[in-house]
Order: C-alpha cells, then sequence, then structure tokens
C-alpha cells in the first residue's frame, strides 16, 4: 500500500498574500485512517487537493512511495491519480442522464480500460455499497444513494488510497452513519490508506488519526494509541 511524506508545501492563490496551505512536515503512514478537521476556510480541501494531485503545490514535495506528485506535470499527476487514488467528494460529481453502472464505469471507459472484468467488478461493487438496482438513472437517487455511487466509483480500480472531502456533510444521520460504516469497512478490507476531510463527529471520531488545520496549518495531530497511523 502507499504511504506519504510532504515536506515545505505551500499553496498560493492570487489575492491572497498569506498561502492558503503551510505544512511544513507531514508523514502518513500506509493503511493509516487520517481524518482532516478544521474551521470553514481553514485548508482541508486545500490539503487533499495538493495530496491527491488534483492542484500543484507552489512549493514543496508530495512523496507517496517514490512517486513526488508534485514535480509531475497536470497529465503527470492525473494518470498518477487514476491509478492510486479513489476520489469521493462531496458533491458527488455524477452524471444525471446515466445509471448508476454507468457512473460507475465512465472514468474507467473514458481511460480506456474498462475491461469485461471491471465492468463485472463495477457490478459487485454496487451490491457491496447497498444498491441492488444498477440500472437506476442517478438523478432519481436519494444523496445517501448517490454518495454510494460514488464510492463505488472511487473503489473501481482498487486504489491504494481513498480521498474523501466531507463524505457525510450532506447526508442525513442515517446515511451518515452508513457510508462512514463503508468507507471504514473498505479501509480496513482493503489495507488502503484513508483521508477524509470532515466536519462529522461521528466521523471523524472513528479514525485512528486526527490532523486539525487552522489558517492553512497543521495545528494538532492526535493518533490514538496502538495505531500505526
Ligand atoms: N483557488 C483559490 N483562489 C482563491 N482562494 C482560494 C482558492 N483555493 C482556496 N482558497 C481559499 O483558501 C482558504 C482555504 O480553503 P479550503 O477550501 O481549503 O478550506 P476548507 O477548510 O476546505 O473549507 P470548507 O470547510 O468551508 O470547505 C479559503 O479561505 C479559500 O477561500
Amino acid at each position: 500500500m502507499t504511504s506519504l511524506i510532504v515536506e515545505g508545501v505551500r499553496l498560493s492563490v492570487p489575492d491572497m498574500a498569506v498561502p492558503v496551505l503551510n505544512v511544513d512536515h507531514l508523514m502518513i503512514g500506509s493503511g493509516a485512517h487520517v481524518a482532516i478537521t478544521g474551521g470553514s476556510g481553514s485548508g482541508k480541501s486545500s490539503l487533499l487537493n495538493v495530496l491527491s494531485g488534483l492542484e500543484r503545490p507552489t512549493a514543496g514535495r508530495v512523496v507517496w512511495e517514490a512517486v513526488d506528485i508534485a514535480a509531475l506535470s497536470e497529465s503527470g499527476r492525473d494518470r498518477w491519480r487514476a491509478e492510486h487514488v479513489g476520489l469521493v467528494m462531496q458533491d458527488f460529481h455524477l452524471f444525471p442522464g446515466l445509471s448508476a453502472l454507468e457512473n460507475v464505469l465512465l472514468p474507467a471507459k473514458l481511460a480506456r480500460v474498462a475491461s469485461e472484468a471491471l465492468k463485472q467488478r463495477a457490478g459487485e461493487l454496487l451490491v457491496k455499497v447497498g444498491l441492488s438496482r444498477p440500472d437506476q438513472h442517478v438523478e432519481t437517487m436519494s444523496r445517501g444513494e448517490m454518495q454510494r455511487v460514488a464510492i463505488a466509483r472511487a473503489l473501481l480500480r482498487e486504489p491504494g488510497i481513498i480521498v474523501a472531502d466531507e463524505p457525510t456533510a450532506s447526508l442525513d444521520a442515517e446515511s451518515g452513519e452508513a457510508v462512514a460504516n463503508l468507507l471504514l469497512s473498505i479501509a480496513v478490507e482493503t489495507g488502503c490508506t484513508l483521508l477524509v476531510a470532515s466536519h462529522d463527529p461521528r466521523l471523524v471520531e472513528r479514525m485512528k488519526r486526527r490532523i486539525a488545520m487552522r489558517a492553512g496549518e497543521i495545528v494538532s495531530d492526535t493518533v490514538d494509541a496502538e495505531s500505526s497511523a
């Protein structure tokens, strides 16, 4: 699985005098379950975007195993992310007009890797996340069901890293708990590294390591006893 070392990362954006992200050093062991917490605007999404290669930091190194993704081009980061990261975003990023199964398979189709085996896996993943109607169009689904489709899609290519940005934010308590259970059980089962930005105490409390952010900086980093995070 995949471990991470971050060194000297800054992310600056136009019209802001100070970087929106300023992380001198961070190490995350492979298979860790890490919550990123902090108030609105504290830099949680910016950190996840940099760690998943969606954004390139203005300075610094983001080394997953031997690969410094901050040194890769945008297309290089896209290729690396497709291979290693399953992304679960708050607003799901599903395509209306397509079924659950088609949504799960879409990134693989676009990457021209949608083999028969992957199509079968997509169907199996939908069952695993608790969805029994693979042909249901996503726009007819509840928000909890949509989030499950997004999770199945993130898992399709068996990523070593799952990155989830506020995965329970727009869900009711019951759906939120179901999504938290699902993410954690999959992370345990596959041994992947799980990084979750969240305000949701029910989810945060269940992660072995909790990193708190303020004004783009890490202000606390706590690990449960007997954890290797
Ligand atoms: N591309 C950008 N241009 C200008 N400002 C940005 C940009 N990206 C991030 N910021 C600013 O950086 C700060 C951190 O934003 P970020 O989205 O990382 O916070 P967050 O902790 O995820 O917030 P929330 O919980 O509200 O989603 C905010 O003040 C935001 O406005």
